[in-house]
């Protein structure tokens, strides 16, 4: 039943694993449930953790109180013992809660890092690189986040009350300053925030945009070399650089400055504890023991506090990439089967196919249908814009359909599950892009690959001998940061990565438009080959040389299927427009 893909049910891909690893309602839920339970974990024990912290407070008063009044070296012993133990405890806990928190960590990046890549890949064929970058952003800040001490600050902002409550006992005055000092410092942090959140804000967005852009633009080294772009380039950077720096810089000065005077307030605090307590003892109204133990208690009320915007920053920016995962992961996932089709060869047909880009009302491929029988080979041509490459995406399941489909063999090829599809489908994509790796792990597409497979493709392409004059052979490194092969080159061996494992439909979008004469003879031997052997190739191609390899033509304009036959009824036909120059040309 081929239906629309509207119509189909939701599923999900299968590189990711089982289940509960690929439906991303679930995995989002489990991923909430790892962090829930482990937030309530090391919430137990924090509140062993700030009773154990009343150890050097307690030891204090003791001593004081006890041993220097009774001078029994027994109790000293004792106490000194029952002290190091608590700390050591204490220790030991401090440890295993920051290691639990480093285990959900790593647990949550383990189990989403693979469903993220997929959904960042499908993110960044709908909606730039940007977004995908983002998500990969965001996952690695995650971990950073979840191994940072902000995640356990709330734990021991919420046990403050214990400090709070033995200032009290000890003496009402030191409960008293207790409550006002973290008052005066949580308005401190909000009367920071206040005055830098927005700079701040501003000035990592306009950092970001900043580096982004010239980042993009760095791409295009050569034409900003050639051109003499780099002094225009570089305004654009001061520019841009120029608005983050001086709100880095207003922002930076006011952080400082009340750092500064939070710094004194601190201190200050301190003194007047050690003050209260010394009029209390010469009031006598406590012992010089407890004046040592609120000092110490006063310091350990105020912890959480000092940083406490700081940290609540941190989950703040936690909790936005969190969402944005989120909605990655539920917006680009769960739209392919999980169940490995198996290989058959069939026809290819493509039914009443319209595309429209996300937010565009116009569709670009307007209600298409064709279908092409094992080991034919169709051209198709149409003036520039006319949604040639469109098409190619839509028929290799890049692209989602709007409405209608297209099916290889009966199967819908975008729900389809990418790894056996994979093993199906060669495309070579307009701009050829080699991955970062050797010539023999691009043709092989990256996977442990068979090299009696690569060498097969890296032939049928014609581009071995050419492989055998690199000093490293197969093993010569390619990708955006190598430039030792040719535009020309480069082609070939994403040709050869498209032949490899023979597969059954063949998409090749403008696969001449580096080549010279041999390069084009070797390719449409190529296509050729891949015919006698069964399979189906569909060719995009502005110079008309390559369609005399073509069984049938299908010319596009503006969306829509004006002329689709055989080569030798086609191209007499009367076409309109730009297209008759184009197949008349054939
Ligand atoms: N994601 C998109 N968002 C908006 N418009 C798009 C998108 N993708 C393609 N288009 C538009 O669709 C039209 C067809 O583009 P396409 O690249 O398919 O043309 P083409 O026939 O392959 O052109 P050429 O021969 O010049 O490569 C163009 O006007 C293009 O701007």
């Amino acid at each position: 039943m081929r239906d629309t893909v509207q119509n189909e049910t939701r599923s999900k891909s299968q590189i990711l694993g089982g289940e509960e690893q690929t439906n991303p309602g679930l995995l989002i839920s489990q991923a909430k449930r790892v962090f829930l339970s482990g937030l309530l974990y090391a919430a137990a024990l924090s509140v062993c953790l700030n009773l154990l912290q009343l150890t050097m407070p307690l030891f204090m008063l003791q001593v004081h109180d006890r041993v220097l009044n009774s001078q029994s070296m027994d109790t000293l012993v004792m106490l000194t013992i029952l002290a190091i133990g608590a700390l050591v405890v204490l220790g030991v806990l401090e440890f295993i809660r920051a290691l639990s928190f480093q285990v959900i960590g790593g647990a949550l990046v383990r189990r989403l890092n693979m469903p993220v890549l997929a959904a960042a890949v499908q993110a960044s064929v709908d909606q730039g690189l940007a977004r995908a970058t983002q998500s990969l952003r965001d996952i690695a800040e995650l971990r950073s986040f979840l191994t940072s001490s902000a995640v356990t600050a709330p734990l021991d902002a919420a046990w403050s009350p214990i400090f709070l409550g033995a200032l009290f006992i000890l003496h009402p005055l030191f409960g008293l300053i207790g409550a006002v000092s973290a008052a005066l410092l949580l308005c401190g942090g909000l009367v920071t925030d206040m005055l830098t959140r927005q700079l701040t804000k501003e000035a990592n967005q306009t950092n970001i945009e900043a580096v982004s852009k010239i980042g993009a633009s760095l791409r295009h080294a050569e034409a900003i070399e050639a051109m003499g772009m780099l002094p225009a380039l570089a305004n654009r950077w001061r520019t841009l650089q120029m608005q983050a720096l001086s709100a880095f810089e207003t922002s930076g000065s006011r952080s400082k400055a009340m750092s500064s005077i939070t710094r004194s307030l601190r201190y200050s605090i301190q003194i007047v504890t050690l003050a209260a307590g010394a009029f209390l003892v010469l009031e006598q109204a406590i012992t010089p023991g407890a004046m040592m133990a609120s000092s110490i208690l006063v310091g350990r009320l105020l912890i959480p506090f000092d940083s406490i915007i700081d940290n609540w920053r941190q989950w703040v920016l936690a909790i936005a990439g969190w969402r944005r995962l989120e909605a990655t992961l539920k917006a680009d996932l769960a739209i392919r089967q999980t169940m490995p089709t198996p290989h058959s060869s069939g026809d290819i047909v493509v039914d009443k196919l319209v595309y429209a880009a996300p937010g565009l009302d116009v569709p670009i491929i307007k209600g298409i249908s064709f279908s092409l029988s094992p080991g034919e080979v169709l051209g198709v041509v149409g003036p520039s814009a006319a949604g040639k490459s469109t098409l190619a995406r839509l028929l290799v399941g890049i692209l989602r359909p709007t409405s209608g489909g297209v099916f290889l063999d009966g199967n819908n090829t975008y729900l389809w599950e990418r790894s056996s599809f994979g093993q199906v489908v060669g495309y070579l994509p307009q701009s050829v892009s080699l991955l970062e790796g050797t010539i023999r792990e691009n043709i092989g597409r990256m996977a442990e690959s068979d090299p009696y497979k690569v060498l097969e493709a890296a032939r049928l392409a014609d581009i071995h001998d050419m492989i055998g004059r690199l000093q490293l052979g197969y093993d010569t490194p390619v990708g955006d940061g190598h430039l030792t092969l040719s535009g020309g080159q480069r082609q070939r061996i994403a040709l050869a990565r498209c032949l490899y494992n023979r597969p059954r439909l063949i998409v090749l979008d403008e696969p001449n438009a580096n080549l010279d004469a041999i390069g084009e003879q070797a390719l449409i031997r190529a296509i050729q080959h891949a015919r006698g052997d069964g399979a189906i190739v569909i060719i995009i191609a502005h110079r008309p040389a390559i369609m005399q390899v073509a069984d049938k033509l299908l010319v596009l304009e503006n969306g829509r299927v004006t002329q689709f036959g055989p080569r030798a009824d086609v191209i007499p036909a009367t076409m309109p427009g730009e297209a008759r120059r184009e197949v008349a040309a054939i």
